[in-house]
């Protein structure tokens, strides 16, 4: 079947006074797909969200969410879509529980799902704590579960797991791998590499205000893998970094049958080492 399109931007641009924050932009994301900005700081992510989202208008371009253009998106999107940013504002002044039940009565969403999502993100033993009282990291994952609380049919995440730990990350990640299994289409801006190489089906390089890559991580890192190498290391713990070449392949070869061999690798480089090939910067 073929997947419906949810997000659909043509040559969006977006200036700020003289300055130019995006640069004729180009891309869609079809349901149940992931697809992560990566760029570094200042290179338009957020000004992306806020576009899509009816929170800014963009100078010049089109851009639609659930097929509906920005300049028309109001409140009643917010039904079908899920928004995460740091001015997702949660009401201080009551708990955690009373924060996501307000909307799951207002989004008709069942009370089953608040307790399943707090559980989720590891908030369960803390429903009963007022929002003022959370620090950061317990914020953040309590707007992440707000999000969710209707299954979006899109979710935009700026920036999802920054300042988490590694088991909270890892819980949002589950999340987010399940949402996309139901159909949920997500867009996320990341200045994390093993994050979008792990969650994202495309993830579009950022730089300046223009998307300068926009494909899988996969074919990102091969695409980029000029310097083919191989990592090899032997039982008597001595490690090699081979060139790829015929006289490498026939010592591998030898090594394997004369069983010497422990590990073999092929080494493309990490997203980071092909952003920095692309734009000549560092993504932080
Ligand atoms: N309200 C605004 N008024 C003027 N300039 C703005 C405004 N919002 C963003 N900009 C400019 O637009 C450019 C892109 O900003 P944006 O916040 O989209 O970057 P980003 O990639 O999200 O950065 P970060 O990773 O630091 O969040 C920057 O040069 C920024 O200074």
């Amino acid at each position: 079947m073929k997947k419906r399109k949810v997000i659909n931007v043509e040559h969006l641009s977006k200036k700020f006074h003289k300055e130019t924050a995006l640069k004729d932009l180009n891309f869609s994301v079809h349901e149940g797909e992931i697809i992560g900005f990566l760029g570094p700081s200042g290179s338009g992510k957020t000004t992306t969200i806020k576009i899509l989202t009816g929170q800014l208008p963009q100078t010049s371009g089109k851009a639609s969410v659930l097929g509906k253009p920005t300049e028309q998106i109001d409140e009643e999107i917010y039904e079908q879509v899920g928004i995460v940013t740091d001015n997702s504002g949660l009401y201080e002044r009551l708990t955690v529980y009373r924060n996501l039940t307000v909307f799951a009565k207002l989004l008709d969403v069942e009370k089953q799902r608040v307790d399943f999502l707090l559980k989720k993100v590891g908030l369960y033993e803390d429903k009963d704590k007022l929002a003022s009282k959370l620090s950061k990291g317990m914020k953040q994952r309590l707007i992440l579960a707000r999000a969710m609380l209707h299954e979006p049919k899109v979710l935009f995440l700026d920036e999802p797991t920054s300042g988490l730990d590694p088991v909270n990350s890892e819980a949002i990640h589950d999340l987010l791998l399940e949402l996309k299994k139901i159909g949920t289409a997500i867009f996320l801006t990341t200045h994390n590499m093993e994050e979008a190489a792990k969650l994202c089906d495309r993830v579009a390089l950022l730089n300046d205000g223009l998307i300068v890559e926009n494909d899988s991580p996969k074919a990102l890192t091969l695409k980029f893998n000029k310097n083919k190498q191989y990592q090899v290391l032997l039982k008597n713990e001595i490690e090699h970094t081979l060139p790829h070449t015929k006289e490498t392949i026939e010592k591998i070869s030898k090594w394997m049958a004369s069983d010497e061999l422990l590990t073999i690798h092929s080494c493309e480089p990490t997203l980071e080492k092909v952003f920095l090939e692309v734009t000549g910067r560092e993504l932080v």
